[in-house]
C-alpha cells in the first residue's frame, strides 16, 4: 500500500533522512518510534506529500502522494486547525474537499463525534479549545474522509487517558477496515495495545523493523532471587529457564523471586543508548 524507498532529505547541514525505506501493508499499523530528531516528522510530512524528498521515491497505492492526497489523512504533531471556525466546520470542509457530500459526510461526522467524544465542543471555534480537545479535533480531521493511509504524528501527546483510549479504539477500527496506518509515539505501551509492528528510526533511517516479539527477543530480561543474606540478580534472554537453573543450584533458602521480561521501553532505551548524535 505504502512504499517509501531510499528517502533522503537534508536541511542545510542536517541530514534528516538518510536513505530511509519503509513498506506498510493494507490494514497494518506501524509504530514509528525513535529518538527526538530521528526524522519521524520529516518522514511523515514527505509521505503526506507536504514536503519533497531530495531523493528516493514514495508511492501510495502506486501513486505519488501529491496526487493521492484524498487517500491520505494526516494528524500533524503541531496542531494545524483554523482558529476561527468550529470543529464541525473543519470536518465539513475537509470531508467536502475529499469529495464527501450530503448523507455520507453527515454520517461520518456523527460517527467521529461519538467515537472521539467531540460532542461537548464540536460547535466551538478551534481557537477556543483546550490542547487535548484540539488534538481530538485534529485526529477527526485526519479521519473524516476515510483515508487509505493514515499518518498520526504523536496523536496522543498530552492527551488524558480517556482521550487516548478513544483514539486508540478508532485507529484499531480503521486498521480492521483495511487502512494502512503510521503511528508515531513515544508511549510504547500504546503500540502493544494497537498490535502494531514497529519501525525504529535513527539518524534518518529505519534501523529495526518487526513485531514487538521479534525486536524484544534481542534484549535481555532479568532474574532476581532474594535470600536472608542478600539478593542475586542476573541478566538473561530466557528468564524462566534461568530461574529454574538458579533454583536447582541455590545453597540457601530462597525468600523471593522476581522475573522481568524485556519490554518495549527496554528496546527504546537500548536503541537510544546506541544513538551517537
Ligand atoms: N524545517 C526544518 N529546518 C531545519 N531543520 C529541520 C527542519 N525540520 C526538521 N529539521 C531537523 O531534521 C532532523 C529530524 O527532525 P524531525 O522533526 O523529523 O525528527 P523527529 O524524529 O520527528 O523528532 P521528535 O521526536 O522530536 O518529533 C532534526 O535534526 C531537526 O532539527
Amino acid at each position: 500500500m505504502l512504499d517509501a524507498i531510499g528517502l533522503t532529505k537534508r536541511y542545510g547541514a542536517i541530514q534528516a533522512l538518510d536513505g530511509l525505506t519503509l513498506h506498510v501493508g493494507d490494514g497494518e499499523i506501524v509504530g514509528l518510534v525513535g529518538h527526538n530528531g530521528a526524522g519521524k516528522t520529516t518522514l511523515v510530512s514527505i509521505l503526506a506529500g507536504l514536503n519533497k524528498p531530495d531523493g528516493g521515491s514514495v508511492h501510495v497505492d502506486g501513486i505519488d502522494p501529491v496526487r493521492a492526497r484524498d487517500r491520505i489523512g494526516i494528524a500533524p504533531q503541531h496542531i494545524a486547525l483554523y482558529q476561527s471556525i468550529t470543529v464541525r466546520e473543519h470536518l465539513r470542509l475537509f470531508g467536502g474537499l475529499a469529495g464527501l457530500r450530503g448523507r455520507a459526510l453527515a454520517a461520518v461526522i456523527t460517527e467521529l463525534v461519538e467515537a472521539l467524544r467531540l460532542t461537548e465542543f464540536v460547535d466551538r471555534r478551534a481557537g477556543l479549545l483546550s490542547g487535548g480537545q484540539q488534538r481530538r479535533a485534529q485526529a477527526a480531521v485526519a479521519l473524516v474522509h476515510r483515508p487509505r493511509l493514515l499518518l498520526l504524528d504523536e496523536p496522543t501527546a498530552g492527551a488524558d487517558p480517556e482521550t487516548r483510549q478513544a483514539l486508540l479504539d478508532v485507529v484499531k477500527d480503521r486498521a480492521r477496515d483495511g487502512a494502512s496506518i503510521i503511528y508515531t509515539t513515544h508511549y510504547l505501551p500504546e503500540l502493544t495495545e494497537l498490535r502494531a509492528t514497529i519501525a525504529v528510526a535513527q539518524q534518518g533511517r529505519i534501523i529495526a523493523r518487526g513485531t514487538s516479539a521479534e525486536l524484544l527477543d534481542r534484549l535481555a530480561g532479568e532474574v532476581l532471587l532474594r535470600f536472608d543474606v542478600g539478593e542475586y540478580r542476573t541478566a538473561t534472554h530466557d528468564p524462566s529457564a534461568t530461574l529454574v537453573d538458579l533454583v536447582s543450584r541455590a545453597r540457601y533458602p530462597i525468600r523471593g523471586v522476581e522475573l522481568r521480561t524485556p519490554t518495549l521501553d527496554d528496546l527504546y532505551r537500548s536503541l537510544a543508548a546506541a544513538d551517537v548524535h
